[in-house]
């Protein structure tokens, strides 16, 4: 399966084709709309949020509710391009580009975007490295979802921590994770520091600023040999890791003990084997993360990664103005202060899509049935092992 997604944060509409997806899934705009709506939500959000209320309109693939194994075509309206529509439209026109962008944000894309492409508004920058792009992803994502659900494969998050203050990383199933942390706006089990993570995201935007923090994305019914260990391109840890570091202001990202390993004992690293007449294979601990060999163990898949603060400062640090030349110190915009909460969605959903992805690649077929069939002969194979 894949996709490509087009379209600017404050042009019409977010478009995305998605190419492979098996017939007969049953894949509603109801059920993506959840995954946006909860991409929307979040403690530390900006007035764009209050702008935009997103819906995906599913204009190829479908028909009554169910894929018929053609492209998947998916729009998402921006509302905010009734305020941009003559600043961002696509016919040429002779009047001179009012209020051309020529202020960089250290921390954006717009310096580097700037002098590849030769741009000197650097609006042609920042439409589409701006994180809304991040809404159709979500979209594509949640499609990918409705495939892994048949399979009892299901995804949720935990936002551990805002800055400095951290929360208490909780051991609940995806399903209890997920009922505890729909009703956080931090995306946190940990009920305790809720209250402390909003004051320090107040008190950071009070002093001009912008947070960041850490998100735990867990994957549970993952069959065991998803990914491959013969080939570098195969490895499914890889192309997850690839996925959520593509997502906009991610730096980092671990699986299991993750950079733990670094200092801890391999006797306290890895997981013992056990084996059992009923159950067969399993392990003793998760601390792989649900990972060796680039291939999926059968345990949870257990994902963190580290969101850097915003780069869209109220009181900015130093900049030169690419026209000028001159360096300046103020540039007031709309901006979030904080969107972890958000990006938990965000990366769950792109999760999601390289799982549905590795799971067609092993049980592959045109049809529900077919990969049906060929799941159930494999989880026939590893009974019989
Ligand atoms: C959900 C989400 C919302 C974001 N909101 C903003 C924002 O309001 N202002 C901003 O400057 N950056 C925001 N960012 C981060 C930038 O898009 C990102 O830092 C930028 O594209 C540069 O990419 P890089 O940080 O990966 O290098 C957001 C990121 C995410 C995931
Ligand atoms: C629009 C979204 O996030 C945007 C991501 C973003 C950025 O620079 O990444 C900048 C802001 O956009 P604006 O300048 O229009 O306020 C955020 O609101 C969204 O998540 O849907």
């Amino acid at each position: 399966m894949r996709y490509l997604t087009a379209g600017e944060s404050h042009g019409p509409q977010l478009t995305a084709i998605i190419e492979g997806m098996p017939s007969n899934i049953r894949l509603t705009a109801e059920h993506i709309d959840t995954e946006l709506r909860r991409r929307q939500q979040g403690y530390g959000r900006g007035r764009r949020m209050e702008i935009e209320s997103d819906q995906v309109r599913i204009v190829g693939g479908v028909r009554h509710g169910k894929t018929t194994g053609a492209p998947i075509a998916l729009v998402v309206e921006n509302k905010d391009w009734n305020h941009w529509s003559q600043i961002m439209g696509a016919e040429p026109t002779d009047e001179p580009i009012k209020r051309a962008v020529t202020r960089p944000r250290p921390g954006h894309a717009d310096l580097n975007g700037g002098l590849k492409y030769k741009q000197t508004d650097l609006r042609n920058i920042l439409e589409r490295s701006s994180a809304r792009e991040t809404t159709i992803r979500v979209a594509c994502g949640a499609a990918a979802r409705s495939l892994l659900q048949l399979f009892g494969i299901h995804i949720g998050s935990q936002v551990l921590r805002i800055g400095e203050v951290s929360a208490k990383r909780s051991a609940l199933s995806v399903e209890e994770l997920r009922q505890v942390t729909e009703q956080s706006p931090l995306r946190t089990a940990d009920k305790d520091i809720e209250e402390a993570m909003m004051r320090h995201i107040d008190e950071v935007k009070a002093a001009g600023d912008s947070v960041g923090g850490l998100i735990e994305v867990i994957a549970e019914g993952v069959p065991v040999g998803l990914g491959s260990h013969v080939q570098w391109d195969r490895k499914l840890d890889g192309k997850i890791a690839q996925a959520v570091m593509s997502i906009q202001a991610f730096k980092g990202c671990e699986f299991g003990v993750g950079f733990d390993a670094a200092r801890l004992r391999g006797s306290k690293v890895h997981d013992e084997i056990m084996h059992d007449s009923q159950s067969g294979f399993s392990r003793a601990s998760n601390r792989a993360g649900g990972f060796e060999g680039g291939m999926t163990t059968g345990e949870p898949i257990v994902v963190r990664a580290v969101m850097k603060p915003i780069p869209t400062l109220y009181k900015p640090i130093s900049s030169v103005d690419i026209e000028t030349k001159q360096p300046f110190a103020a540039q007031i915009e709309r901006s979030d202060s904080c969107a972890v909460p958000a990006a938990a969605v965000v990366m769950e959903n792109v999760i999601a899509w390289e799982l549905a992805c590795a799971f067609l690649d092993k049980f592959g077929g045109d049809s529900y049935e077919e990969i049906e069939r060929n799941y159930n002969n494999y989880l026939e194979q590893i009974r019989n092992y």
